[in-house]
């Protein structure tokens, strides 16, 4: 074959093969993607984005096709004083997202923490209360209306055993906040997939039946619920991580009611300096919660609660514990870690252990909008769920499937409808 001026730069790029389908950049979420997955992502939070070495590896959509905000989107943050509302550090979030081509999840309207006194204190009436609620979630979604891929509207409602907690909207208003939540949302931004999220539901329980209860509610109420997100901030070798089947008989009883499964805040801490036996086991338990994303259909992507040791919250929140993540303090991938979870995803070619640089994330960047539609709906002739409807380096369709509309053409966050 004669080169041809493209084939000479792809290969100065260090891109071999077919010069029309260059091969995308090997990672976390591309290998999510080819498994049928939106994406693999990572949390992350204003202060840590003036680290540019950070910023690279977060920036890389090799590895990370989403990004979701520790706690810029927050009640807190967003409305510090009734009616005051400050969008300054979510915005840069969600521009970043942008700007690198990748997805958003957004966290978290209602929450019984990080929530400002005005709230919890103001000795509200109910029907007061109901307002403040309902103008805050439509505030707010409306601000990010058509840029977040998930809402997650209601956080940790629920007690250990299955009981609601008690917080200030469910000892004013009942468990009826938690519906009325969803429908502000949801008349908010249509397009959004509204999630309730909670942690120590990975596993059958008591908890993880009352939050299917919730979905029922959600539904009896006549309101929109799309998904339930487990946050997965596990143990190495504890509850959770036990096996791809325990993983999958959990999420499927919460897809039989017609809703999407996402695990929105993964880490697994160990007691820190971790030992290399807490290592290697720390990279099967990865394994296995992948795994169990990777066998449920509805299971749509992965969240890891920010990808370096350097930034995670678990040490100052769990004293001893730490070293939870893929990347260590140094930003130094741990190879055994990371290798676990792309094969957990699928075989493919391995990391060699090397820190995030500009170089990996211009190419992974480059390569994204050819990645992500790459699923089987798009091998079928009909645009993927979520991806780009024509434009923006997508080659595939320009239409939904008959009967569907694409929502917006030539956007990263149009959706068949
Ligand atoms: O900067 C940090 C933020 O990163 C942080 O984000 C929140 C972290 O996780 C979510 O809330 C926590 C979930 O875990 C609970 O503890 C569990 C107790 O049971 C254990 O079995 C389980 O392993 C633990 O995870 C915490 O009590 C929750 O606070 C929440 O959704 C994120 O927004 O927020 C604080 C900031 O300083």
């Amino acid at each position: 074959m004669i080169p041809t001026a493209l084939t000479v730069l792809l290969a100065a790029l260090g891109v071999t093969g077919s010069p029309v389908e260059p091969r995308a950049a090997d990672g976390l979420n591309t290998r999510a993607v080819a498994a049928g997955k939106q994406y693999f992502g990572s949390a992350t939070d204003n202060p840590e984005l003036s680290d540019t070495a950070y910023l690279a590896g977060l920036s890389n959509t090799a590895d990370f096709g989403q990004i979701t905000p520790g706690n810029s989107m927050k009640w807190d943050t967003i409305e510090p004083s009734r009616g005051t509302f400050s969008y300054t550090k979510g915005d840069v979030i969600a521009d970043l997202a942008a700007k690198n081509g990748q997805l958003l999840r957004c966290h978290t309207l209602v929450w019984y923490n990080q929530l400002p006194s005005w709230v919890t204190n103001g000795g509200f009436d109910n029907s007061t209360l109901i307002s403040i609620l309902q103008n805050h979630i439509t505030n707010e979604v409306t601000h990010y209306k058509g840029k977040c891929l998930h809402w997650d509207v209601v956080n940790e409602a629920l007690n250990e055993d299955g009981t609601y907690r008690t917080n200030v909207f469910y000892t004013t208003i009942g468990p009826a906040y938690i519906p009325i939540a969803f429908a502000a949302a949801a008349a908010a931004d249509p397009s959004a997939k509204l999630y309730y999220n909670d942690y120590n539901i990975e596993a059958a329980g008591s908890k993880s039946t009352a939050a299917q209860n919730i979905v029922k509610l959600v539904k009896a109420y006549g309101a929109k619920i799309d998904g339930v997100g487990m946050q997965a901030h596990l143990i190495v070798g504890s509850t959770g991580s036990e096996s791809v089947s325990a993983w999958t008989a959990n999420m499927n009883a919460f897809t039989a009611l017609g809703v999407d499964v996402a695990i929105t805040e993964l880490d697994i801490r160990t007691t820190t300096p971790a030992t290399a036996a807490a290592v290697t086991q720390q990279a099967k338990d990865y394994a296995t919660v992948i795994g169990g994303c990777k066998a449920v259909t509805r299971c749509v992507g992965v969240t890891i609660w920010d990808y370096t040791d350097k930034y995670s919250w678990i040490p100052s929140t769990f004293s001893g514990q730490g070293a939870a993540l893929p990347w260590d303090e140094n930003l130094v991938k741990k190879t055994e870690v990371y290798n676990a979870i792309l094969n957990a995803w699928g075989t493919g070619r391995h990391s060699t252990g090397t820190t995030p640089t500009a170089t990996a994330t211009a190419t992974a960047t480059k390569t994204t909008t050819t990645a992500a539609p790459a699923t089987s709906s798009a091998a079928s002739g009909t645009v993927p769920k979520w991806g780009q409807c024509g434009g923006n380096g997508w080659t595939g369709p320009t239409q939904c499937e008959a009967g569907s509309t694409c929502t917006k053409a030539n956007d990263y966050y149009s959706q068949c409808l």
